[in-house]
């Protein structure tokens, strides 16, 4: 089995909680709440900057042309989706430019990108790729899950499109493929410290989820 086949097999009952989340469902059925969804792009558009920092810097790190392709684009990509996508949505459920403007990353956006950024300034460039991949192949999954079971018509139609299209199933493929020939260079202390980078992402992606579903303020 390749790291990555196992590294997705460690993880099956997050991504199973992931698919089983009610934001999920909802979505899926059309009946999230749209003060849920909002929540969730204008977080997202915060989360999509800095993701987008750490592909620029996986992209500088990159001992490969293959390496500094991928991150180098997909780090252009994010902040095209963060500047169309998110537009978009930011029309369709009335985020106006000062609602925006004035949202602060919650305690799971805040932590998932700084975690990404401490990977990024601390660790290695296999650890980094690691962090970096669940970003992709969880959205991939969730995007070919919810698209068949999704209502239609549907007010998420868009976003499940974006992740459910044959080129960001492409894209996963390339950045799988990356971070498992880095594994295959790697020691064992240090694909042992890429297991636990690809969970931590991985259990981000459901906290951010649920989040959103509970449209989470910091605490105090
Ligand atoms: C939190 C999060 N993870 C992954 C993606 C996929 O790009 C996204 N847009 N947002």
């Amino acid at each position: 089995m390749s790291f990555c086949q196992t590294v997705w097999e460690d993880v099956a009952p997050l991504r199973r909680a992931i698919l089983d989340h009610p934001f999920l469902n909802e979505l899926a059925a059309g009946t999230l709440a749209p003060e849920s969804f909002r929540h969730y792009i204008v977080q997202d558009s915060l989360y999509l900057a800095e993701y987008s920092r750490a592909l620029a810097l996986a992209a500088a790190r990159a001992p490969t042309a293959s390496g500094r392709l991928e991150f180098s684009d997909g780090a252009k990509v994010a902040v095209q989706v963060e500047e169309a996508l998110h537009q978009a949505f930011f029309a369709q459920f009335g985020v106006t430019a000062e609602i925006a403007a004035a949202s602060e990353p919650t305690p799971a956006c805040l932590g998932y990108t700084s975690y990404l950024s401490a990977l990024a300034a601390t660790r290695s460039y296999e650890e980094l790729i690691a962090g970096i991949l669940p970003c992709f192949w969880v959205y991939w999954e969730v995007g070919c899950d919810v698209k068949p079971r999704a209502a239609s018509p549907n007010p998420y139609a868009a976003w499940i499109d974006t992740y459910a299209a044959p080129a960001f199933g492409e894209a996963t493929d390339r950045v799988r493929a990356l971070v498992d020939e880095a594994a295959q260079n790697a020691t064992a202390a240090t694909r042992a410290a890429m297991v636990t980078a690809f969970r931590n992402a991985t259990r981000f992606e459901w906290m951010f989820w649920d989040s959103a579903y509970h449209r989470a303020i910091w605490p105090i």
